[in-house]
């Protein structure tokens, strides 16, 4: 029947189609519902652009950013643009984010969808399944590398091929109308902008030296008035506070934030606290001797002649007191005073033992009350002191836990004895209204040393330049440190929370933040979609990047490079932390139950020796696996609950290996000269090996290619993860021994002649070689087992560089930094027993708590002029405001 409608309708069509009007027809049809698909399509587009949010189209607060999509070549029309039309739903996700708050990064990236090796394989195999969907988009994220930054973009056409779009940049413009008054002012007296101090004083000073030209003409540049409009920079400069590391993986930013924990209460940390209330014991302690002082006065003025009669005759003896008399009371008021006054400031926290002893004070107040006693103020008396005793004791105490960064500078920092009360109210007042400069320095005697607090305001001001701008500046701090606690939570920008530390001696905390060098791009994006560039005109910068992405920061952001070398930076970093940070160095030691390193007669890194049974031990070097050592070690990791005597026989069973070393311990600072010279290996992308002879002497000796970035390239090539500490999970719980040809799958487990190579049957003979005899070399391998064998094979070629380059340099100690070492316990345990196996004991790796931000670090202090002048001692160069810290001044 079908067939019968079908050979119905063929003469039917056949004769409408040869109808020329009705074909017209169907063109026109056809023709208009292409044009509204077009119009649609238009229209779809057009609401998207609207999606771009209003500040972006027009000037900013600050009236410096234009951006909208236009010709970028059209100068007469500030319409220059760094919004990329095509992508749009981008703009869409911006407009949410921004009405959340500042600090999203603008794009979020997605994960990448290849299973491991197969990928490589498949590839390998079958080339058509090259042009996935998922190599597009890899080509795409290559494409935001930071070397294409700057360059063409390309995006995909409809058809497929790969078209470039137009360059898109944005300048930093002034619009003088939309500028707050103060900047209007400095502008129309062409001022100089207020940066740092430093900045000022070089231009005042107007010396020779480089940089202060350099400083001078940049300057002077942004307020030529025959410029173009462009170049000009907001005069609001927060440069000061930072510090950038732009290495060949990882882009390392240090911040620095003002922070005044001895005098405001409200400062989070712990040990801050602690700090504080001991400062405020030692007022109590200075309290208490100026009134045993007074009183002891008293006794002795009773006993000779007054030369002023204070009051008439009917005032009894004791209220008749001498000039002394008078003013050690005025002190010893004073000295009261300022007790309850930093007693009230720090408040009281009951311990446990202060409970005891709290019921312990009831007891004797009780007892107090009893005593038979002829006057009730006499009482009342003894037990205000009784009181005072014990408050005394509370608060001394805390001192033993409150340690300073630096423990050479408490007695310095807490002594309070040269500032007047009011003044030191006015200081905490002033730092409660985040306005450092309304204190009333000069009433402290200009005879009298100034006191740390006093010093360290003196420093911080510099820092910040809080004399002028004050209210700006402070706006602007707020708004990135805003910004900084908000980029934490980011998946792209790790905010290393547990490394900030608190500096004395700079007033202030420093707080650091990394992100991926790939990711400059959106690094750069999420700058100017949170207008912080607008208040940065300098920075210190230093690594490659800080040369590489120099030229773009400026033209796309206005912020200069002040770029500081990157060893010497390293340096700086380094030892800076390493004198103001208590236990930032440590190493790792074998379990207190490991055996005896057993020392081999063989070369460093092939070694065995025999256990009490005369056979061959599990091996002792740094490049031996073992598999029952491993899967122990996996165990114990899994199952904490693993007993002493089972690790016990198992130590008679296994190597000394990492498993072994995995005692954390503390160790002391290099800040002394007997530590020099020491070795420093730092894993960045590649390695570079430095021999480090004295605080600012220094050479790099040796490097290797294979580092950090060889292992996160492999790892990202191999396996799905997607971040660095993902690879660290990973490589927790793998097993290298499926991975790694051992000598015993080379000469069979028995042979004779193992002995005279001198090699066990499970050192590793081939890093990887496991799979060179496999049919299917993924066979039965899991990632974590690539995981796992690919960071030995790092590690262990870093160690062997790194011993060898000690050996050569004769150096005891050898430092290992680096963002590799980042949570990578694996590593620096293999680092640890294998420089003590090789150099059987005579040479020490050491690692630092914040290994791969010494750069960023160094390159904030080498900015700002803040230089290592005594052993654990810094200051400005010009040594303008802290006068030195001697061991003997009170
Ligand atoms: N979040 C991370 N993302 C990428 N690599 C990381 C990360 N954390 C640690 N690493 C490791 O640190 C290396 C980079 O170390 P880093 O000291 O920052 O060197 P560079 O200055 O060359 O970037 C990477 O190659 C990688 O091995
Ligand atoms: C070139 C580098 C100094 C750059 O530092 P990085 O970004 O890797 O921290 C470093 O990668 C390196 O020292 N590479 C090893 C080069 C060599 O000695 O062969």
């Amino acid at each position: 029947m079908l067939r019968n409608r079908c050979c119905d309708a063929i003469p039917f069509l056949a004769k409408y189609c040869c109808d020329d009007d009705i074909w017209k027809q169907i063109n026109a049809f056809l023709a208009g519902a292409v044009s509204v698909c077009i119009l649609l399509f238009c229209d779809r587009f057009w609401q998207a652009v609207q999606l771009i949010p209003d500040h972006l189209h027009n000037s900013t607060t600050f009236g410096t950013t234009t951006a909208t999509t236009t010709n970028p070549d059209n100068d007469d029309d500030d319409d220059e643009s760094w919004i990329d039309p095509w992508n749009v739903p981008m703009q869409a996700t911006n407009r949410f984010m921004a009405s959340l708050n500042i600090g999203e990064l603008p794009i979020p990236f997605k994960r990448r969808q290849h299973w491991p090796w197969e990928t490589i394989r498949r590839r390998f195999v079958s080339p058509s399944l090259d042009h996935n969907n998922d190599n597009n988009k890899e080509e795409k994220e290559k494409n935001t590398n930071g070397e294409e930054i700057g360059q063409e973009e390309n995006r995909k056409g409809s058809n497929g091929n790969t078209t470039p779009i137009d360059r898109v940049e944005v300048t930093v413009i002034n619009e003088p109308s939309l500028h707050t008054a103060f900047e209007m002012d400095e502008l129309s007296m062409g001022s100089l902008p207020a940066g740092d101090d430093i900045n000022t004083t070089n231009r005042n000073n107007n010396t020779s030296n480089t940089e202060s030209n350099n400083v001078n003409s940049s300057s002077d540049t942004i307020h030529n008035d025959n410029m173009s409009p462009k170049k000009k920079k907001n005069a609001l400069c927060i440069g000061s506070i930072f510090g950038l590391d732009v290495g060949g993986t990882l882009a390392k930013l240090v911040y620095f934030e003002q922070k005044h924990p001895d005098l405001d209460p409200r400062q989070t940390s712990l040990r801050e606290r602690h700090y504080a209330k001991a400062a405020s014991a030692q007022a109590v302690v200075m309290a208490r001797l100026e009134k045993e002082k007074l009183l002891s006065n008293k006794v002795m003025h009773q006993h000779r002649p007054t030369t002023i009669n204070k009051t008439s005759n009917n005032k009894g003896s004791n209220d008749e007191l001498s000039e002394h008399d008078l003013t050690a009371s005025k002190q010893s008021q004073y000295m009261l005073r300022r007790r309850s006054f930093s007693i009230g400031l720090i408040g009281r926290v009951a311990t446990k033992e202060e409970e005891t002893d709290e019921n312990n004070d009831d007891e004797e107040e009780k007892r107090l009350d009893q005593e038979p006693s002829n006057s009730h103020t006499n009482k009342h008396n003894k037990k205000k002191d009784h009181r005072s005793e014990q408050d005394l004791k509370r608060l001394y105490a805390l001192r033993q836990e409150s340690l300073p960064d630096d423990v050479r500078h408490f007695r310095h920092s807490v002594d309070f004895h040269t500032l007047e009360e009011d003044t030191y109210k006015e200081i905490f007042e002033s730092i409660r209204s985040a306005t450092l400069d309304n204190g009333d320095y000069n009433s402290v005697d200009a005879n009298e040393t100034r006191t740390a607090q006093d010093s360290v305001m003196g420093r911080s001001k510099s820092m910040f330049d809080m004399s002028n701008l004050v209210q700006q500046k402070v706006e602007a701090l707020d708004r990135f440190y805003t910004f900084a606690r908000r980029l934490g939570d980011q998946d792209d920008a790790i905010q290393d929370h547990k490394l900030s530390f608190y500096c004395r001696e700079l007033g202030g905390e420093f707080h650091f933040i990394s992100f991926e060098t790939r990711r400059m791009k959106n690094a750069m994006d999420l700058i100017r979609y949170n207008n912080l560039h607008l208040n940065i005109q300098e920075m210190g910068a230093t690594g490659g990047g800080a040369h590489k992405f120099a030229d773009i920061w400026e033209r796309e952001l206005g912020i200069r490079m002040d770029k500081q070398d990157e060893l010497d930076s390293l340096v700086a970093g380094m030892q800076f932390v390493l004198s103001t940070v208590i236990g930032e160095c440590y190493t790792f030691r074998p379990k207190c139950n490991a055996p005896e390193r057993q020392v081999s007669s063989s070369t460093a890194g092939t070694s065995s020796s025999t256990n009490e049974k005369g056979e061959v031990d599990q091996p002792k070097v740094g490049l031996s696996l073992n598999e029952s050592m491993e899967s122990a070690s996996t165990q114990e990791e899994k199952e904490p609950t693993v007993n002493n005597s089972a690790a016990a026989s198992a130590e008679t069973k296994t190597n000394v290996d990492e498993w072994w070393w995995s005692r954390k311990v503390q160790r002391d600072s290099i800040s002394y000269s007997s530590s020099y010279p020491y070795l420093l290996v730092t894993i960045g992308t590649g390695v570079s090996v430095l021999r480090v002879d004295g605080p600012r002497n220094y050479e790099r000796i040796s490097g290797s290619t294979i580092g950090g970035g060889t292992y996160w390239g492999l790892m990202r090539l191999l396996t799905d993860v997607e971040s660095f500490d993902d690879a660290m999970k990973l490589a927790e719980i793998g097993d290298p021994s499926k991975v790694d040809m051992m000598v015993g799958d080379i000469y069979g487990t028995n042979s004779d002649a193992l002995e005279k190579l001198g090699l066990p049957a499970n050192v590793v003979a081939s890093s990887f070689g496991k799979l060179v005899a496999k049919e299917e070399p993924a066979e039965g391998l899991t990632q974590e087992d690539l995981a796992r064998a690919l960071l030995l094979l790092v590690t262990n070629n870093i160690g062997q560089v790194a011993y060898l380059n000690a050996k050569l340099s004769n150096t005891r100690r050898i430092y290992f930094v680096g963002s590799f070492l980042r949570h990578n316990t694996i590593s620096q345990r293999r680092l640890s027993y294998a420089i003590d196996f090789w150099s059987k004991g005579e040479m020490e790796a050491l690692f630092l708590q914040h290994e791969g931000y010494f750069g960023a670090l160094g390159a904030f202090l080498k900015s700002q002029k803040i230089e290592k002048q005594e052993e654990g001692y810094f200051q400005w160069e010009d040594g303008r405001h802290m006068p030195p810290w001697r061991p003997n001044q009170s």
